[in-house]
């Protein structure tokens, strides 16, 4: 878990233990090297960070040929000569171009030496342009090799896992082919690409190489286990996942290489690139993300093809990615019954070269035709249930009435003070993140500690004060999910809350922002017609980022002062009724108990623009877990009472408020999932 920092720097917050997770994942402890010990991280970590004034690609431009700097202008990188060479690598470099071995970031300003492969922020490399470099900052730059625990694990795993065709029973070697799917991909492949097989944790082994051959910087160890009629896919990296930013392939690419397919598996890649000898890559996180920190490496290519997989969220990704690779240079295979990812292409004897050719250029103009269009409404015609979006594992509920959480919308949430709604929202939010959605939190008026913990509780159902001995286990996969965290606190101007969100969904691939809440936003205008268009001001910027870009955001919003004994209504929202308009969801808390079903509180949904769902259910408060979720014990008897009778709110009001849902079916196709990963399995 990342904090984004005001100063300008992220730390991992000192929740960062490292603790027992090779046992944990799954991996023999054989191979863990020693007890579990507490790593305690004090330093800055160099990857990423969160300018206060974030800089712009003409003032980068400014300062380059203010101090005679000659750069390249490339397609989301500026090139320039590294100022962090020493005079053998100067050496080494002939030639105009590769003696430009340094990439600033056009978007964030940051550095990349390829060389040398120092890396650092816009100041950092102003610093040392100026002459000023910070003696202490000079070892994060060159920070580049695993910690001495992560050094001794990579190659520990490594040294033990073997070529698949050297095992010595040709049968497991088989086994091994078949639930990975590689029976069509030769040896050869595999050889190519260095993959190796852990026998004990019956996994593929892939390497992560530093540029140039110059060791191993980390594994991705894929386990593949029998699930129903289809195989389930388990991942581990060293370094952890933010940190594990391998372009597997990356050391087949060829400088003259300026086509190249991306893809989310190194699976796929194997079989893409044996099947068409193309350069291929394999982006570390598949889907998740694509970390500014690997531009970079993909500034040579002057094509570039996305093949992320068949669902709708790797085509949602594909088009997101190809924002900050330059759309103009991008195209996206389009996922389809025709178009499965590649492994599954190759095992079904498809031609990859016309899947190809068919990909679709990512680029559009700002006027397009419905010719251009057709093909994505029929994409979404036939995935409706991903159309819908994310579904929640804990509020079936939700699910019933908005159907999941869709990108691009704005849910404006409000209820009474101290009714619960940042202990709703957290774990509403908490729910969408452990199932993938890269969260960022704004808590303006709870301290991030504290969230964190609020956070920490729901995420282990359980009072974690109680259980201290188990308080790493928690914190380490707690840590793992794709959660961060604005550090401001109290009032803050709009602009820069956009600023740094802006710079997160660039950064971090971020996909939901919850800012809790607008009060905090709106400065100290005493007279309320400046408050009220101070609030529809925020809510219209709030709304604008949401749809550019492609990011939900929940706003929690306070009530306008109401009688306590009178239920809260979309009108209660504080401000005109811009708020409301502009939302595609509103949700209320109400503090007081539906006739039937268990809790003192119940949720309305009173606005949902995707398809008209309104209704109500209930909340049932647990003090100790600090969750709101009905217990999977439970649901069962709520859902006996629902059928029974139907539920009703206690005092219900005009129109559809307070009324459950009439036209919405009972959400039976809900995800099978578990209620929350249960921590005795975490230390197998
Ligand atoms: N349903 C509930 N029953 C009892 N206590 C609750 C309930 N929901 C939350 N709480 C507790 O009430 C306190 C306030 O909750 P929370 O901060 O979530 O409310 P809020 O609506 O966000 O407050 P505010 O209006 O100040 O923003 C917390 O200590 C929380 O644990």
């Amino acid at each position: 878990m990342w904090v984004l920092l005001r100063s300008g720097y992220p730390f991992r917050i000192l929740l960062s233990l490292r603790g027992k997770w090779m046992g944990r994942r799954g991996l023999p402890r054989s191979l863990v090297p020693g007890p579990p010990r507490r790593r305690y991280r004090k330093e800055a970590l160099p990857a990423l960070e969160a300018p206060v004034l974030p800089v712009t690609v003409t003032e980068i431009r400014q300062y380059l040929r203010a101090h005679g700097i000659p750069f390249q202008d490339g397609h989301s990188c500026l090139q320039a000569p590294s100022p962090f060479l020493g005079d053998s690598q100067l050496k080494d470099q002939t030639g105009a171009t590769s003696s430009f071995s340094l990439y600033i970031n056009k978007t964030t300003g940051r550095f990349l030496c390829m060389t040398s492969l120092a890396e650092g922020s816009w100041e950092d490399f102003q610093a040392s342009v100026e002459g000023r470099r910070d003696g202490d900052r000079e070892g994060i730059l060159f920070s580049e090799t695993p910690g001495a625990e992560d050094s001794e694990e990579i190659r520990r795993i490594w040294d033990r896992a073997i070529p698949l065709w050297e095992l010595p029973e040709p049968e497991e070697a088989q086994l091994a082919r078949v639930m990975f799917g590689l029976t069509k991909v030769a040896d050869d492949t595999l050889k190519r690409f260095s993959v190796r097989y852990l026998r004990p944790a019956r996994s593929l082994v892939f390497p992560w190489f530093s540029p140039g051959g110059l060791g191993l910087r980390g594994l991705k160890l894929l386990g593949a286990e029998g699930q129903g009629d289809g195989v389930h896919y388990v991942e581990t990296t060293i370094p952890r996942p933010g940190a594990y930013h391998n372009l597997f392939g990356l050391p087949l690419i060829s400088r003259r290489d300026v086509e190249v397919v991306l893809t989310s598996r190194e699976l796929d890649s194997l079989a893409l690139n044996q099947s068409t000898g193309l350069p291929t890559l394999a982006l570390p996180r598949g889907t998740t993300c694509l970390p500014p920190a690997l531009l970079p490496y993909l500034e040579q290519f002057r094509r570039i093809v996305l093949w992320l997989g068949d669902d709708l969220r790797s085509w949602e990704a594909a088009k997101l990615f190809a924002r900050k690779l330059n759309p103009k240079r991008c195209s996206l295979v389009r996922p389809g019954d025709q178009h499965p990812r590649p492994l599954e292409a190759v095992n079904k004897g498809l031609n990859l070269f016309r899947i190809l050719r068919s990909a679709l250029p990512a680029w559009h103009k700002s006027i397009v035709s419905f010719r251009q269009l057709r093909e994505e409404v029929l994409g979404e015609l036939s995935n409706v249930e991903q159309v819908a979006g994310v579904r929640w594992s804990r509020f079936p509920d939700l699910n019933r009435l908005l159907k999941g959480h869709r990108k691009g919308e704005l849910t404006v949430f409000t209820g009474p003070t101290g009714s619960g709604k940042t202990t709703f929202i957290s774990e509403y939010a908490l729910d969408l993140c452990t199932q993938g959605v890269n969260t960022l939190w704004g808590s303006f008026e709870i301290s991030n500690v504290r969230l964190a913990r609020i956070m920490l509780t729901q995420f282990a159902v359980g009072r974690l004060e109680e259980q201290l001995d188990r308080y790493d286990e928690w914190a380490d996969r707690f840590e793992d999910l794709p959660l961060y965290f604005m550090t401001f606190h109290g009032q803050q101007s709009i602009r820069t809350v956009i600023d740094t969100m802006q710079h997160a969904v660039y950064v971090y691939d971020i996909c939901h922002v919850v800012i809790d809440n607008l009060q905090f936003m709106m400065g100290h205008e005493q007279l309320s017609t400046d408050r009220i268009a101070a609030q529809d001001y925020i809510v219209g910027a709030f709304r604008k980022f949401a749809t550019d870009s492609s990011c939900h955001v929940t706003l929690v919003i306070h009530p306008r002062k109401e009688d306590d004994d009178k239920e809260l209504q979309t009108a209660s929202i504080f401000g005109s009724a811009k708020a409301s308009q502009e939302a595609d969801n509103v949700l209320i808390l109400q503090d007081r108990k539906l006739v039937t079903g268990p809790g003192k509180r119940y949720l309305q949904v009173s606005k949902n623009r995707f398809d008209g769902d309104v209704g109500v259910f209930p909340l049932e408060f647990n003090k100790n877990s600090l969750t709101f979720s009905i217990p999977p014990k439970s649901k069962a008897r709520l859902k006996k009472i629902k059928d029974d009778n139907g539920l009703e709110a206690k005092k219900p009001s005009s129109g559809k408020k307070g009324a459950v849902s009439q036209n919405s079916k009972t959400c039976s196709g809900e995800a099978p999932n578990p209620y929350q990963p249960d921590p005795s399995k975490l230390s197998r």
